[in-house]
C-alpha cells in the first residue's frame, strides 16, 4: 500500500513516525527500512504539475500468520523539508546499533524452484538497497561448492551472513563456520561433552530451498520478504542447535530432524533409482508408505535426559529396543510444547530456545493404517502421536544409539543402510552404525524478531 502525506503532517517523535492525528500512519521507527529524496522531474511542464521532490519512506507491515510486508508512504513538500525529514529519520536509524551494514550473500541458484538469483536480484537486494546494506554477493556453481567459499571467506569484514536457499545450503554454511569457530579456539569439538563456542556472526535464511524447515521456525512461514526483512531490521536470537558424532568424530550439525530407519531408507532408493529422475521424490515416498513393508532394526539407546543439570552430564545406561521402524529426534520440543490443532513453529521455537531440551521418538513396528497415520502426524506436527501405542517419546538434551546387528548384514544393502543417517535432509555415512546426538545451547545466532 502506497500512502501520499504532506511533509508537515508527518511527525517524528521519539520512537514513532507519525501522521498528525491520523491513525493511517504511525510507523515504529524500528520498523522503517529506509528513506530516499526522489529525483526532481526534468523539464518546465512536469516542474509545475508536480509537488516536488518526494520522501520516499519504506516501512514493515506486520500482517497475519507472521507474514511481513514493505509498505511505502510518499512525503510532499518542499525540497528543504523533505530533506530536513530525511536526515531525521536517518539519525534515528543510525541509533538501531544491530541493524546490519555490509552482509555476506551466499546463493545456491539450484534449490527449490531454482529461483534464487531471480529471488535475490528482485526481491531481496532492492530492499537491502533501501536500508543502505551492502551486499558482497557468492553464488555457488557445484554440489558443495558453498563449503568452499564459506570456508575462504573471512566473515569478520561483514556485519552478518546470508543464504539463499534451503536447510541443505545453511547445513553446509553451519557445518563449515561452526567447526571453524572451534578450531581458531583450539577447542577438543569431537568430544560430545566439550563445551562449544557460539557462532559470532549472526546467519539469516532466505527460504529458496524445498523443505526450508529452519526459515518457518525463524520467521514463520516460507515467505522471502519476511525473511529479507527480519534480516533488515538486525534482530537477532541464539537458538540451540544439535550436533551428530559418530567413530570418534562431530560428523554434522543439525538444525531440524535427525532419522534413521524409515527416512533412511526413502533416501537411499532415491540415491539409487536415479533413473526416476525427479519422479523418484514423488513416487518412492509413496510406495514406501502405502505398499512397501517397513525394515524393522534393534538399538540400543543411552539418553540424557532433560530434567538432568549440565554437570551430571551423563547418558543412561544403553537400554535395548526392538523391532522400531523409525528412530528420529527433531530439534523442538515438540514433545511439551506443540498443541493438537494449529502448530505454530515460532512459538514452539521460542519454548525450546528456554527449555533447552528438544523430542527424540522411536516408532514401533505397528499395522499399516496405524503407520500411514503416525506419518501424517509426524509430518503435520499434530501432538496427537504421543497418545499412540507404537510411539515412545522422550524430552531428552542428548542420545547414543548403536543399530544392533542383523543377521542379514552380510547383505551388502543392509550393512549400508545400517551406517546412513538422515541429517535435516541431507546423506550423513555412520561408522560402524553407531552415533550420539548433543544439544549444544544458544550456539548459532540467527537474524529474526521472534
Ligand atoms: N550450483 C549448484 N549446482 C548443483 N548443486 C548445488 C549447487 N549449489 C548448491 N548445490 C547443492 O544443492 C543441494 C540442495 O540445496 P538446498 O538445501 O539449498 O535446496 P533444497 O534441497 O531444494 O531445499 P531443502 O533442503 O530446504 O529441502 C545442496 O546439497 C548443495 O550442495
Amino acid at each position: 500500500m502506497v500512502y501520499t502525506v504532506d511533509v508537515e503532517s508527518l511527525i517524528l517523535e521519539e520512537e514513532r513516525l507519525k501522521l498528525s492525528n491520523k491513525s493511517i500512519c504511525d510507523i515504529n521507527i524500528s520498523d522503517v527500512i529506509g528513506c530516499h529524496l526522489t529525483e526532481e522531474p526534468a523539464g518546465l511542464l512536469s516542474g509545475l504539475f508536480w509537488s516536488s521532490p518526494n520522501l520516499v519512506v519504506r516501512y514493515i507491515s506486520k500482517g497475519k500468520n507472521y507474514k511481513w510486508t514493505a509498505e511505502t508512504v510518499q512525503v510532499t513538500g518542499s525540497k528543504e523539508e523533505c530533506e530536513a525529514l530525511q536526515d531525521k529519520i536517518n539519525e534515528k536509524l543510525g541509533q538501531e546499533k544491530n541493524r546490519p551494514k555490509r552482509l555476506a550473500v551466499f546463493i545456491n541458484p539450484v534449490g527449490g524452484r531454482r529461483n534464487a538469483l531471480k529471488t535475490y536480484s528482485d526481491a531481496v537486494h532492492p530492499l537491502f538497497k533501501v536500508a543502505n546494506i551492502n551486499c558482497d554477493v557468492n553464488v555457488s556453481e557445484r554440489p558443495k561448492h558453498l563449503i568452499d567459499l564459506v570456508n575462504s571467506y573471512d566473515t569478520s569484514n561483514v556485519d552478518g551472513l546470508v543464504i539463499l536457499g534451503g536447510d541443505g545450503s545453511l547445513l553446509e554454511v553451519l557445518n563449515c563456520l561452526v567447526i571453524r569457530a572451534q578450531k581458531e579456539v583450539g577447542l577438543d569439538y569431537d568430544q560430545p561433552t566439550c563445551k562449544l563456542k557460539p557462532l559470532e556472526v549472526p546467519i539469516g535464511i532466505i527460504p529458496t530451498g524445498t523443505g526450508n524447515g529452519t526459515a518457518k521456525c525463524l520467521y514463520g512461514n516460507m515467505d522471502v520478504v519476511t525473511a529479507a526483512l527480519h534480516v533488515i531490521t538486525g534482530k537477532t536470537n541464539h537458538n540451540n542447535i544439535q550436533a551428530v558424532y559418530s567413530g570418534g568424530e562431530l560428523v554434522s550439525f543439525s538444525t531440524i530432524f535427525i532419522a534413521y530407519g524409515f527416512f533412511t531408507d526413502m533416501m537411499y532408493e532415491m540415491e539409487r533409482q536415479t533413473w526416476l529422475e525427479r519422479t523418484r521424490f514423488l513416487v518412492i515416498p509413496l510406495y514406501n508408505i502405502f505398499l512397501k513393508k517397513p525394515r524393522l532394526f534393534n538399538v540400543k539407546l543411552s539418553i540424557l535426559k532433560g530434567k538432568q543439570s549440565d554437570d551430571k552430564d551423563s547418558m543412561s545406561e544403553g537400554k535395548e529396543i526392538a523391532e522400531l521402524s523409525s528412530l528420529m529426534s527433531l530439534s523442538s520440543d515438540f514433545f511439551n510444547n506443540a498443541s493438537n490443532s494449529k502448530v505454530d513453529l515460532v512459538d514452539m521455537s521460542q519454548k525450546t530456545r528456554k527449555s533447552g531440551v528438544f523430542t527424540l521418538l522411536g516408532l514401533k513396528e505397528t499395522g499399516r493404517l496405524q503407520f500411514i497415520s503416525c506419518f501424517l502426524q509426524l509430518l503435520t506436527l499434530n501432538r496427537s502421536i504421543f497418545q499412540k501405542d507404537c510411539v515412545s517419546p522422550y524430552s531428552v538434551k542428548g542420545y547414543r544409539v548403536k543399530i544392533l546387528s542383523q543377521q542379514s548384514d552380510n547383505d551388502a544393502r543392509v550393512a549400508s543402510i545400517n551406517n546412513l543417517l538422515d541429517v535435516d535432509g541431507e546423506r550423513v555415512d555412520l561408522v560402524g552404525g553407531e552415533y550420539e546426538v548433543r544439544n549444544h545451547l544458544r550456539l548459532v545466532k540467527f537474524y529474526t524478531s521472534y
